[in-house]
């Protein structure tokens, strides 16, 4: 892997330490180390198939590494924010705007507390700073992908994370929607929350980001997005997912 400013972190909010990652013990990251410091702003890109969700996946806890580790420093489950892929989210169930960002809630609250009117303001508050103000009582099956969208970020607004964990967050949405919610990336980057954020479009993340993780089942480069987003790596990584066989062996270098 090109040389990191990750490799070098002292005390990082994340460690990653020879993180191999798969199903069914077959791998789709493979040995990666490295570690995102507190209060960092960083891109995940790489091919289709190149492991950046899975790497999501094993950060929040869902997918348990095949071997090496995942040390998350001082944090709790309330303190991470995940949004996943919007095709992983299910938007026929009959529940309106303001009661999808108080889900956001519930980590704090518990379950089976109510929600009370300071919590409803903060939400309500929330859906203004994404530019939903009226839209509370809609259902959400009546809004676009973008609107939706903006829910989403406003229930991660009012869960207050110090990590937030964002995958393909702007795929399908429009343009407008996309420079709003990555003004409150910006803000929450100024608030010193550590971002994460799983990317396709690398004039975006060259913008917008500036520290990049280029993945392509192993890590190519981990740097500032300049030096990560070289062509030299871009074109390896390509080579890389050309070569990739989906019925490889088990990972030689796993435990058994
Ligand atoms: N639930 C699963 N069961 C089995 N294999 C999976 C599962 N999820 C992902 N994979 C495989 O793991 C590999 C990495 O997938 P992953 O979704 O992490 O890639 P990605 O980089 O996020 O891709 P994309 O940019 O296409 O979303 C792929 O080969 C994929 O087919």
């Amino acid at each position: 892997m090109a040389s990191t400013t990750a490799d070098a972190l002292a005390n990082p909010l994340i460690r990653l330490t020879d993180l191999t990652l798969g199903y069914r013990r077959h791998p789709a990251v493979h040995h990666l180390s490295g570690g995102f410091r507190e209060g960092s702003l960083t891109a995940v890109v790489g091919p289709n198939g190149a492991g950046k969700s899975t790497l999501l996946k094993a950060i929040v806890g869902a997918l348990r590494p095949l071997d090496g580790r995942v040390t998350l420093h001082g944090l709790t489950a309330a303190d991470i924010a995940y949004l996943p892929q919007q095709a992983g989210i299910e938007r026929d169930f009959p529940i309106d705007v303001l009661d999808t960002v108080l889900l956001g809630h519930w980590r704090r609250v518990g379950l089976f507390r109510s929600i009370g009117p300071a919590l409803t303001r903060q939400a309500g508050e929330a859906l203004a700073a994404v530019g939903l103000s009226g839209f509370k009582r809609r259902p959400i099956a009546a809004l676009s992908a973008g609107q939706f969208q903006r829910v989403l970020f406003a229930r991660l607004l009012l869960q207050d994370a110090r990590l937030i964990l964002l995958d393909e967050p702007f795929t399908a949405i429009d343009a407008r929607t996309t420079a709003d919610l990555l003004e409150v990336v910006r803000r929450w980057h100024g608030e010193r929350r550590t971002v994460v954020a799983v990317l396709h479009d690398l004039e975006q993340v060259r913008s917008h980001f500036p520290e990049t993780l280029l993945l392509a089942r192993e890590p190519v480069a981990w740097d500032r997005t300049a030096d990560a987003l070289a062509p030299a790596n871009l074109a390896r990584a390509r080579a890389m997912a050309e070569s990739w066989d989906d019925k490889a062996a088990l990972c030689r270098r796993s435990a058994p």
